[in-house]
């Protein structure tokens, strides 16, 4: 489904602060798996995303979404089958704008019709089912601005958003991070139960590993650029966050 082949990054190449910030990275991901991805600052986590996005050029590599090779795609163009959701509760929404106005944009992402023709009667009532899902009390407050509302609600909205069109690619880049633990928690669980019920091929990114091991079903962490571990299966459900945080030397953030 995402096939990720000999993906290299180097930032201000042949200066004194040459980095290599990707290195020869191999990655497959089948349809509807959720991988999570760990490592400490500075190993190319956010590099590997830039570079599927397209925020970023690689120096080599190749990287196949689907059956097209994505590598040069600009990347508004990628955005039609990419969704990806930050840290920041506010980056992905038009935090002046309304909740409906936020989820009527994402829902003509990719399609011609915009906000200019008016938000649908029928599409407000799948915006009140699918808000009242999250359980944020947010389905009467659609005429809300977005700056509005709390982080754990924006964030728990920007998902909604980014899944809103079954993307082919789902990337969290530290979604949670911002959060208090309980809002965390209740946005990670939110996360997994779109995912599972969509079979959204996912890759997230958190420094939470007991996130990383208890969602998704396959663990990658990153290290320098490189991929060194890729847990899945019995060796997965076996592995503790000790461990994990012991094996490779971790700073738990
Ligand atoms: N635009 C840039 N110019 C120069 N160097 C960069 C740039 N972006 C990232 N780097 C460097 O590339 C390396 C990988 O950075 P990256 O942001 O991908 O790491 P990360 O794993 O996402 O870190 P964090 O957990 O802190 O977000 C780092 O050494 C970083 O300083």
């Amino acid at each position: 489904m995402l096939d990720i082949r000999s993906l290299r990054k180097v930032y201000s190449k042949k200066s004194v602060d040459e980095k290599i910030a990707l290195d020869n990275i191999n990655l497959q991901v089948r349809k509807g798996e959720f991988v999570t991805v760990i490592g400490s600052n500075g190993s190319g986590k956010s590099t590997l995303f830039n570079c599927i996005t397209g925020v970023e050029q690689p120096d080599e590599g190749q990287i196949v979404l689907g059956t097209a090779d994505i590598t040069k795609l600009a990347e508004h163009k990628r955005a039609k089958y990419i969704g990806r959701v930050f840290q920041d509760p506010l980056r992905g929404t038009a935090f002046n704008m309304t909740v409906e106005e936020n989820l009527s944009l994402a829902l003509a992402r990719g399609q011609i019709r915009g906000l200019g023709q008016g938000i649908r009667k029928r599409d407000i009532t799948m915006f009140r089912e699918r808000l009242s899902l999250l359980d944020l009390d947010l389905e009467n407050r659609l005429k809300v601005k977005m700056r509005l509302l709390s982080g754990g609600q924006r964030q728990a909205i920007t998902l909604l958003m980014a899944t809103i069109v079954k993307p082919e690619l789902l990337l969290l880049d530290e979604h949670t991070a911002a959060l208090d633990p309980s809002t965390a928690s209740k946005v990670m669980k939110l996360t997994a139960s779109i995912v599972n019920r969509d079979q959204i091929s996912t890759i997230m990114i958190t420094h939470n590993i007991k996130d990383a091991l208890e969602y998704g079903t396959r663990t990658l962490m990153l290290s320098s650029g490189n991929l060194v571990l890729d847990l899945k299966g019995e060796d997965r459900k076996r592995t503790t966050v000790e461990q994990l945080l012991v094996k490779f030397g971790y700073h738990y953030c």
